[in-house]
């Protein structure tokens, strides 16, 4: 069953729109995300027809389940993907390897793309898309009419920005701005963002926090008159694109932990994912919905704990403040994607499943969460949260403790970023309450070391014989430091100045 129609989450209106439309548009109208209505179930001989795959045969498998070949056809289709993950530096693209064979813990290897974090996996096939639909839409016009362009707005904790950057640098007719809050995010990923020469490329210092950048970057694409002068797109997790391009590598983990493990293991499958923004772990969450036997999904979350607190208490409430910790990509206050999540549970416990009242179920919580800064679920979507879901908080202490416990542990010392230790230490905790070893691990490391270098430092510096320079820092990341920086400042976080920024550079 092919899925191929799309809906805002908090609209009450019919709506069914395409693909295209909703890469293109990115955030609905009405504020809330594009979610496919209904998620495709697969046939139970998947496992067999996909298990010998490779990386892109599978991408491709799966994402004709929710692109229309009108959409693009699938020679393109196969084009796109090819081109996508050509530019990673692994011929598995995102490989799983083994880090304790007796806990039963792997590692998915999501950091081998041109920035170094997971989000190369989706955002380079993001910007071949972009390029794609525009080449498509100009096609149909005329020599002499004004050529269709898009203006890309994105807010980033770190990863998103550089892997958008790198997925966008120099494409024709995409202008990129790309804002994250000042001081907040690491050296290397500061230099991979603002040192890259194309000029279709901004980067903009906000002082602020991540929050503050989501929720400019979200007013922008809610204002009509704007978005309707430059075109503005998305390459936040907000895009579903993004969540899509993710879902692959749960399935291909799976095939090669069969592989490692032998197909008969017969074992729990359970997938820890350090979280933030909770796209990530909700490209699992579909894996899962198709039919990929998974037992559980397990959020890990930094001092930042919101998806933490929801599943133990049932209520999603912003806390005060963002806390700077040592794993800055997710630190952040309110999950955007946790809606589209709620969404599905919500439909899903309406005796007529209806698209429409669960839009407007879920636009009143939403309102309640930016009025109030809290809403409380029903009681049977925290229910059906916790059968898919479990949770796990990790301290920067405990997070710094586990980069230097598997350093010293692994045979051929192994060094983790501080986010994949975040999964790390959620996969350990996990495994020790399971004794008797029924469940096998697949923990996500979501970024190389390298990119944290001052937080790595702080675990390692002291073991003897360790050294970043030589040990962790590729050659590639050493020559940035030494580069010209190109950011504009901005003071203060207004949507005003951002906009100001952007029609300015638009018009250079
Ligand atoms: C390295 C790293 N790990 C984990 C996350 C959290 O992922 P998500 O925001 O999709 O939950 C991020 C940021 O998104 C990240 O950059
Ligand atoms: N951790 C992210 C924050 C943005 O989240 P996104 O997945 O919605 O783009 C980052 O590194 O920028």
């Amino acid at each position: 069953m092919s899925s191929a129609s799309y809906r805002s989450t908090r609209s009450a209106l019919e709506e069914s729109l395409s693909f295209e439309d909703v890469v293109m548009t990115g955030l609905a109208h009405d504020g809330g995300l594009f979610v496919p209505s209904s998620i495709p179930t697969l046939d139970k001989g998947f496992i067999e027809d996909w298990k010998n795959l490779d990386f892109q045969q599978l991408a491709f498998k799966i994402m004709r389940l929710y692109i229309s070949t009108t959409d693009i056809p699938d020679n393109d289709l196969s084009i796109l993907i090819e081109k996508s993950y050509s530019t990673f530096r692994e011929p598995e693209v995102t490989p799983l390897k083994t880090l304790d064979a007796d806990k039963q813990i792997f590692l998915l290897e999501l950091f081998h793309g041109p920035t170094y974090a997971f989000k190369d996996v989706a955002l380079q096939f993001v910007g071949n898309l972009f390029e794609y639909f525009l080449e498509k839409r100009n096609k149909l016009v005329s020599e002499e009419t004004k050529k269709q362009r898009i203006t890309v707005v994105g807010a980033t904790s770190g990863d998103t920005g550089s892997a958008a950057i790198y997925g966008l640098r120099g494409k024709k007719n995409v202008s990129v701005f790309i804002l994250y809050p000042t001081g907040r995010v690491s050296p290397i990923q500061e230099e991979q963002m603002t040192t890259v020469e194309d000029l279709n490329v901004h980067t903009l210092s906000v002082k602020g926090t991540f929050d503050d950048c989501q929720d400019i970057v979200k007013q922008i694409f809610g204002d009509r008159d704007f978005d309707k002068k430059y075109s503005v797109g998305a390459v936040n997790s907000i895009n579903w694109a993004r969540i899509l391009a993710q879902m692959t590598y749960y399935f291909y983990s799976y095939f090669q932990l069969m592989k490692l493990v032998g197909s008969s293991d017969g074992k729990k499958v359970r997938f820890v994912v350090p979280s933030g923004n909770f796209g990530d772990i909700l490209a699992g969450f579909y894996a899962k919905s198709m039919g990929l036997p998974v037992d559980k999904l397990i959020i890990a979350t930094n001092e930042n704990d919101i998806l933490d607190r929801f599943l133990k208490h049932g209520r999603y409430e912003r806390s005060g403040e963002v806390k700077a910790t040592y794993s800055p990509a997710m630190d952040i206050l309110i999950s955007s994607n946790f809606e589209r999540l709620l969404w599905y549970y919500i439909r899903q416990n309406l005796t007529k499943q209806d698209d429409k009242e669960a839009g407007r179920i879920l636009n009143s919580w939403m309102s309640q969460l930016k009025s109030d800064g809290s809403f409380t679920a029903d009681a049977s979507v925290v229910e059906q949260a916790r059968s898919d879901f479990d949770s796990n908080r990790v301290s920067d202490e405990e997070t710094i403790e586990t980069i230097k416990n598997i350093y010293d542990a692994h045979p051929s010392k192994y060094v983790l970023d501080p986010h994949s230790a975040i999964g790390v230490r959620t996969s350990l905790s996990f495994a020790a309450k399971d004794p008797e070893r029924n469940a096998n691990y697949i923990s996500l490391a979501t970024a190389h070391p390298a990119k944290f270098a001052e937080v790595v430092d702080k675990a390692l510096l002291a073991v003897e014989g360790y050294s970043f320079e030589r040990d962790v820092l590729p050659t590639e990341l050493k020559a940035l430091s030494t580069k010209k920086k190109r950011i504009s400042l901005v003071d203060e976080a207004s949507v005003e100045k951002v906009k100001e920024i952007i029609v300015e550079k638009l018009g250079e």
